[in-house]
């Protein structure tokens, strides 16, 4: 038996924690284990053990205090667990592990049973194999610092063994023990407890997504990874846009640890929607779900962490708010993990698609071509901001309540489905309110103003695996940024955005700017190539100049193309559970 353990050690807690979850020490009985460690060079400074470095990659240990902990205690919320005591981590080593109370940037894999228990014998129960992946080399900074290490963006892991050699059965034992007994007190992870280590992982593969490479990633990357843990996985190969979704939409989540999407986000976009709109989305929403990046634009690699594909198979988990747009019109309801564009930032993502085959360069390609021919929209915009308390009667006790994922999860379904095509998933608490409500949207922004040229409301910084469009909104912010740009908006401080790949500080700055909402309504009339003169009183009239063909008139959520339709977009925070790197700050 083997068990992949996604541990970042910097994380002991998280680590602990995920190992926990996926460890089924029971199976083990009667047969060595193999457990996976970082590999300890020296002896540690605490006495408790001694790791003795040997040829071939190998470690004896000695040490009878060598697994020495403390457990967590759940009552009063600590944990004072001894990693470099556990660990035996010491002084002086070279290598894979730097000084004492230092975490070297290589992550846990694997454990697994390499003896089985017609073969074992007292001598090689004892042996443990280590499983790691070793992502760069400490530097003097990082053993000067107590925070965890980013691995580098340019080099790839590689994958490692060591091989233990523990003192007795006993002490083998005690560890695993360990290992069992080790909790972190931690209310979003309680859901995931229940959660059973032999479940298989559920793969969707897009063979078309990207540059067509996910059918190698899947083979090359996840399942050496996943065989060498022994987790059972299923694979998927997506045969049509939508298949992935109407999988996630019927599919008995409760057979499956997690369901990855090795893709671009597009086929994630897919599971989270199957997801929501479930008649069980209160239960299935807690599923976990987690994506290998093998699409083009691969936003959600660095909002996750997951800087190399591998990372995607790896890590801990963590809650993720998700907004949803209700479409007025066709009584659609979408979810989205990136957020929700119109205007320029739609026009460039929905038209970089005609630049797929270059790869992730084509966002760029796409956002400077048409920066050149910038188009100006209209329309009527009403934001809620957060900590906005709403005179309307039907919104005040949702106020309170939005930011709690409990409460919405207590909500009695059926008395608040507003909508046709989509009734179930989290309740839509603005939907009925029109833009220019100013109960409910104080900040309103109408077409008789200066046109728009820029609008995206983000859930997540990265809008592309290069670009980050968002410097205040993270995985679980409870907000969306909506910044907007009208004729001020400067085309030079757009394109210089671009090419540092970064957002302003200070959108103010290029003409621009950001809110912090809840939520908002958006009523889209369409597009002109020139500023105009907006004849207030003459809606109508002005209304129909404007070009609202469906080229260069859509909606992006997540990237994927909609009909600019009224739209409302809602937070619901923290109600997606997601794979992430353990060392993704927030
Ligand atoms: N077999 C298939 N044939 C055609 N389209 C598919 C198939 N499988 C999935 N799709 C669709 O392909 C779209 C794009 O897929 P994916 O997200 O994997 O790649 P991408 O768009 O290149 O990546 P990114 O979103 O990072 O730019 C998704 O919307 C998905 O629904």
């Amino acid at each position: 038996m083997s068990v992949v353990v996604p541990i970042d050690v910097a994380e002991t807690e998280l680590a602990f924690q995920t190992m926990a979850l996926l460890v089924d020490i029971g199976q083990a009985e009667g047969k060595a284990v193999t457990v996976s460690l970082v590999s300890p060079k020296s002896s540690n400074t605490n006495g408790a053990g001694q790791a003795e470095s040997s040829s071939n990659n190998s470690v004896n240990y000695t040490g009878g205090g060598l697994f020495t902990w403390t457990r967590i205690d759940d009552a009063n919320n600590t944990t004072t667990t001894s990693l470099s005591a556990m660990l035996g981590w010491g002084t002086g080593g070279a290598g894979d592990v730097v000084d004492q109370g230092v975490v070297p940037a290589s992550l846990l894999v694997a454990a697994s049973i390499v003896h089985s228990s017609s073969t074992v014998t007292a001598a090689t129960s004892c042996l443990v194999d280590v499983h790691y992946l070793h992502t760069n080399t400490p530097t003097d900074s990082d053993s000067n610092s107590n925070s965890s290490p980013t691995p580098p963006k340019n080099k790839p892991p590689l994958l490692k063994s060591v091989r233990f050699n523990f003192a007795s059965i006993t002490e083998r034992d005690r560890f695993i023990l360990a290992l069992k007994a080790i909790r972190v007190p931690c209310k979003d992870f309680d859901a995931l407890k229940e959660m059973s280590p032999r479940l298989p992982v559920y793969f969707f593969v897009n063979p078309f997504g990207g540059v067509k490479e996910a059918v190698k990633i899947f083979l090359e990357t996840v399942v050496p990874l996943m065989d060498l843990a022994g987790i059972p996985y299923e694979r998927t190969d997506t045969e049509y846009k939508g298949h992935a979704e109407e999988i996630m939409s019927t599919v008995d989540v409760r057979k499956y640890s997690a369901f990855i999407a090795v893709s671009g986000d597009g086929v994630l976009h897919e599971v989270i929607n199957g997801l929501m709109n479930r008649r069980d989305w209160r239960a299935a929403r807690r599923t976990l779900i987690g994506t290998v990046g093998a699409g083009s634009s691969n936003a959600m690699n660095p909002n996750l962490g997951h800087l190399f594909p591998v990372y995607g198979v790896l890590k801990t988990h963590r809650p993720m708010d998700i907004i949803s747009c209700t479409f007025h019109n066709s009584g659609k309801v979408v979810y989205s993990h990136l957020n929700m564009a119109w205007a320029y930032i739609a026009d460039l993502d929905i038209e970089s698609d005609a630049f797929r085959w270059i790869g992730r360069e084509k966002t760029t390609l796409s956002a400077l071509n048409r920066l050149i021919r910038l188009r100006r929209y209209r329309g009527n915009i009403g934001i809620q901001p957060i900590n906005h308390q709403s005179n309307n009667q039907d919104n005040q006790h949702e106020d309170l309540d939005y930011l709690d994922t409990d409460k919405l999860d207590l909500e009695v379904s059926g008395d608040v489905r507003d909508m046709p095509h989509h009734p179930y998933g989290p309740k839509r608490h603005l939907s009925k309110a029109a833009a220019t409500d100013t109960s409910v949207y104080p900040i309103q922004l109408t077409p008789g103003q200066d046109p728009i040229g820029y609008f995206t409301a983000n859930n997540l910084p990265f809008l592309g695996i290069q670009y980050k469009g968002s410097n205040n909104v993270s995985m679980s912010s409870g907000f969306v940024e909506v910044t907007y740009g009208a004729e001020r908006l400067s085309r030079i401080g757009l394109a210089l955005a671009l090419l540092n790949e970064k957002a302003p500080d200070d959108w103010e700055s290029i003409g621009a700017k950001t809110i912090f909402a809840r939520g908002f309504r958006l009523e889209p009339y369409g597009w002109s190539w020139g500023v105009g003169k907006w004849e207030v009183g003459n809606e109508e009239i002005e209304i129909d100049k404007l070009n609202r063909t469906n080229k260069g008139n859509i909606l992006a959520v997540s990237g994927e193309p909609f009909p600019a339709e009224p739209v409302t977009v809602e937070i619901h925070p923290k109600i997606i559970n997601i794979i992430t790197a353990t060392w993704l700050k927030e």
